[in-house]
C-alpha cells in the first residue's frame, strides 16, 4: 500500500518539566507533539526536563504522533547534553529555536551525527525543523530552509520575533503578513512544511479560528499549538468538506475522461480544469485519505 502522506497540520507544544502534560500529551491526537525544553522550563529545572522526557520517550506510547522535542539554544549550556539524550531516546525531530542562519543548521546536524554514531542509531534518522525568531532568521529564511537533507520543515514563532521587531501581537496579525510571506515562500522553494507561529490567548477563540483561517488560506501546513482544545479547532478550519472532496473526485474523473479523448483540458460546470486544478484535486484527496474521511479507493469512511 501507498504510504498515506504525513499530516502535519498540529504541533503541540508539551512543557518537559510537566509529568502530568508529558505522560498523557498523546490522548489529544495532535499530529506532532513537541516536548519543550526551552522556554518553558526554567534554569533550575533544565536537567529534570530532559531527563523526564528522555523516559517517556521509552516508556509511554504515543501512537502514531510525530515526536518533536524543542532543545535549548545553541547559545546555552543546555544543548549538547539535550541533542545526546534526544538521540539516545530516538527522537523523530529535534526542532532548533532561534535560527538566524543555514550555519547554526549545520552545527546541530554535527553533534546529531555524532551522537547517533554513539548511540548507534542509523545515520540520517533524526529529522531536524528550524524555528525563526528574529529578523536575520527571516532574511535568511530559505538558507535555513535548504541548510540540511534532515530539514522537515521551518517554523515562524512569532512572541519571539515581535519582540525583535520591537513591536508585539496585534489581533489583525498584520505586524506578521511579511514574516508569514517569506516563511512559506523558503518553505515551499525548499520542499518543506511550513509551521504558523502559537495563538496564546486560550480565551479567544473566535481569534483563534481567524488566524487559523487565515494560515490556512496562505498555505500552511499546520500550526504551533499550546493547548490541546486547540488540536480540533485547527482541524476543523484544515479538514477537506464533503463539498471539496466531491469537487476533487469530479476533476479527477473529468480529467481522466478528457485525456481518453486525446485532450489536457476540459470544462467541469463551466470551470476550466486543466493541470493544476488536478494537482489541487489530488492533493485535497490524499489530505482526505490521510485524515481518514475516505479510503483509497475515494469511498466514505464511516465514524
Ligand atoms: C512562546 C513560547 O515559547 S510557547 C511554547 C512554550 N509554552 C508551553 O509549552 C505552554 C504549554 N501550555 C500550557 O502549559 C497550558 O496549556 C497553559 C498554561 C497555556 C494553559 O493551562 P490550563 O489553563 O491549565 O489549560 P487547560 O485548563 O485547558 O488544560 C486542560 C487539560 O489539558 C492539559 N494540558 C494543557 N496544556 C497542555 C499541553 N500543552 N500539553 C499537554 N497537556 C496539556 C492540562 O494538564 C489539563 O489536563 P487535566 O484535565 O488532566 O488536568
Ligand atoms: O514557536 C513558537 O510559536 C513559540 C515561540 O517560541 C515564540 O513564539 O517565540
Ligand atoms: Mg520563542
Amino acid at each position: 500500500m501507498k504510504q498515506k502522506e504525513r499530516l502535519r497540520r498540529t504541533m503541540m507544544f508539551v512543557p518537559g518539566n510537566n509529568p502530568a502534560m508529558v505522560k498523557d500529551a498523546g490522548i489529544f491526537g495532535a499530529d506532532s507533539i513537541m516536548f519543550d525544553l526551552e522556554d518553558a522550563v526554567s534554569m533550575s529545572e533544565k536537567d529534570a526536563a530532559r531527563y523526564l522526557v528522555y523516559e517517556a520517550l521509552q516508556t509511554v506510547d504515543y501512537g502514531d504522533a510525530e515526536l518533536v522535542v524543542r532543545i535549548n539554544g545553541l547559545d546555552t549550556p543546555y544543548y549538547e547534553n539535550d541533542i545526546k539524550a534526544m538521540v539516545k531516546a530516538g527522537i523523530d525531530v529535534i526542532r532548533l529555536p532561534k535560527v538566524e542562519s543555514a550555519e547554526m543548521m549545520q552545527q546541530l546536524e554535527v553533534l546529531v551525527e555524532k551522537a547517533e554514531k554513539s548511540f548507534g542509531r542509523e545515520v540520517g534518522s533524526t529529522n531536524l525543523m528550524a524555528a525563526i525568531e528574529s529578523a536575520k532568521g527571516v532574511v535568511n529564511a530559505f538558507e535555513i530552509a535548504t541548510s540540511s537533507k534532515r530539514m522537515i520543515g521551518i517554523a515562524l514563532s512569532a512572541e519571539d520575533y515581535t519582540t525583535d521587531m520591537k513591536t508585539h501581537r496585534y489581533s489583525d496579525g498584520q505586524e506578521l503578513l511579511y514574516a508569514r510571506n517569506v516563511i512559506l515562500h523558503a518553505a515551499r522553494a525548499a520542499g518543506i512544511a511550513a509551521f504558523d507561529t502559537v495563538f496564546t490567548n486560550m480565551d479567544d477563540e473566535e481569534g483563534f479560528y481567524r488566524e487559523t483561517e487565515l494560515i490556512h488560506q496562505l498555505g500552511f501546513d499546520g500550526k504551533s499549538l499550546v493547548n490541546p482544545r486547540q488540536i480540533e479547532m485547527v482541524n476543523k478550519v484544515y479538514e477537506p468538506t464533503k463539498k471539496e472532496i466531491l469537487n476533487a473526485q469530479g476533476v479527477i474523473a473529468a480529467i481522466e475522461d478528457a485525456k481518453r479523448k486525446g485532450s489536457g483540458v476540459i470544462s467541469m460546470n463551466g470551470q476550466m480544469v486543466d493541470r493544476p486544478v488536478v494537482l489541487r484535486a489530488q492533493r485535497v484527496m490524499r489530505l482526505a485519505i490521510a485524515a481518514n474521511l475516505i479510503d483509497e479507493e475515494g469511498n466514505e469512511i464511516e465514524e
